[in-house]
Order: C-alpha cells, then sequence, then structure tokens
C-alpha cells in the first residue's frame, strides 16, 4: 500500500547540557509515520520517550536533524508558522493531562473552539467520541471532581477534538483499567484504520501492542527495532 507520510523525523539527535552534565538523549533517529498506521514507540522509564514525541510534535528543537510534518520542514518555519502548523496539524495527548482547573469539562472543549474555531468535530461527532470514551455525563465537572483516568479520557477527547491528522500520545493509558484499556486502544486503532490519521502512541504499556500496525523499541535513545504485525 502507498501510504503518504504525514510525519517524518530524520537523523535526530538531542543532548541536553554540556560538558561533565551533557546527556545524549536521543542518538540518530530516523522515524516516519504514515497516514492509516498506528506506530507504538515502547520503551522504558527514562530511554527518551517522552523527548522522542515532543520533538516529533515541535514542541522542542532537535540538537539536529529534521522533522517534517505534511510535507514542511519545521526548522524553515517562523515561531509562529510552526505553532500554526501544530494547531492544524497535531493533537497531543501528554501525561500531565493540560486540563485547564478552573475550566469543566464542556468548557474544555470551548477553548479548543476559541484558539482553533474551524474544522473540529461537529457537535453530534463529539457527542459520539465522548460516549465512546464514556465520559459524556460528566460534561459539567471540573478536573478535580474527576479521577485520573476519567482526566485521561477527558485529555484524548480535547486532543482529538480538533480533528488532527496526526495524533501524538505520550503513555495516553497509564492511569486506565484494562477494560479501558481496550477501548482506548481500539479507538486509537479505529482513528488510524477509518480516518486515515497517523497515531503515533510512546508507551511501556504492552497491552497496546496487539491494536499497533508497526512497533519500534526505544532504548537508550536509540530507536531499535521494527516489528510490522501482521
Ligand atoms: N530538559 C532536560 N534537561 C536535561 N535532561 C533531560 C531533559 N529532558 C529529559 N532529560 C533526560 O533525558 C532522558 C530521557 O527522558 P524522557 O523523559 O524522554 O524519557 P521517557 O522514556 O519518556 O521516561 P518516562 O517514561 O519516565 O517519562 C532522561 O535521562 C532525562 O533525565
Amino acid at each position: 500500500m502507498a501510504s503518504q507520510n504525514l510525519l517524518e523525523m530524520q537523523q535526530i539527535n538531542k543532548v541536553f547540557g554540556s560538558g561533565l552534565s551533557k546527556v545524549h538523549v536521543l542518538h540518530d533517529i530516523n522515524f516516519s509515520a504514515a497516514a492509516g498506521h498506528l506506530n507504538l514507540i515502547l520503551g522504558p522509564s527514562g530511554s527518551g520517550k517522552s523527548t522522542f514525541l515532543t520533538i516529533a510534535g515541535g514542541l522542542q528543537a532537535p540538537t539536529n536533524g529534521q522533522v517534517i510534518i505534511a510535507g514542511q520542514s519545521l526548522a524553515a518555519l517562523s515561531a509562529k508558522q510552526r505553532d500554526n502548523l501544530r494547531l492544524k496539524q497535531i493533537g497531543f495527548v501528554l501525561q500531565s493531562y493540560n486540563l485547564l482547573p478552573y475550566l469543566n469539562v464542556s468548557d474544555q472543549f470551548s477553548l479548543v473552539d476559541r484558539i482553533k474555531p474551524n474544522n473540529n468535530l461537529s457537535a453530534a461527532k463529539l457527542k459520539k467520541l465522548l460516549k465512546e470514551l464514556d465520559i459524556a455525563e460528566l460534561i459539567a465537572k471540573y478536573p478535580a471532581e474527576l479521577s485520573g483516568g476519567q482526566n485521561q479520557r477527558v485529555a484524548i477527547a480535547r486532543a482529538l477534538y480538533p480533528n488532527p491528522a496526526i495524533i501524538l500520545a505520550d503513555e495516553p493509558t497509564a492511569a486506565l483499567d484494562s477494560q479501558r484499556v481496550e477501548q482506548v486502544g481500539q479507538l486509537f486503532a479505529n482513528l488510524a484504520h477509518n480516518e486515515k490519521k497517523a497515531v503515533i502512541i510512546v508507551t511501556h504499556d504492552l497491552r497496546l501492542k496487539k491494536f499497533a500496525d508497526q512497533i519500534n523499541e526505544i532504548s537508550d535513545g536509540h530507536l531499535q527495532q521494527t516489528i510490522v504485525n501482521d
């Protein structure tokens, strides 16, 4: 199948600090994510997964190497152009959830409308998504009133609401029990397979393996092997 690479990383290195405190976190990473595929990046704590994901999404710059999103090299863009590209193309599910504590669930979505007024999910599709994630009853609640797993599912819904072509998720199942992992894994797989999104999940949760089209392993900052599920 000829598939379109929505995200490419070429010869990415990331070094923090200098001298004795220098840490070389990512080594010569080459990676691409195609529309219609769910990519899993597996690795233990401290292996560089979050650094990989934040560089992939342009939240931080690599020390060297290129990130290309939807055909555009991030290094060639101004900060404002990068923000714009990110807003239009990428849905982030971050470990910290990044929900605003003073907004109820419904208003978390209204805020997205204020920042990006167009091309977000229709009200009917949002309702369906909230039902799929079993959070439709929670829309009047504030983050502090929700469990970790509920907050995680709200964060997933909010990342999907702008209808991004690329979904980058950092440990999106960390707070979920096994039944929810199945639901969320299936939801991400459907987004890839039915809606032709490029989905990239970094995790150490092996329960997600069966949903992946491509599995990479990251170890000490090296992206080691690629296994493609049958
Ligand atoms: N801003 C930073 N400055 C210095 N070192 C950093 C910085 N960010 C990350 N690191 C280091 O890079 C390494 C990889 O961190 P990273 O958070 O990417 O790993 P991870 O695989 O996501 O871990 P976890 O699963 O625990 O979140 C760690 O040794 C970390 O201390």
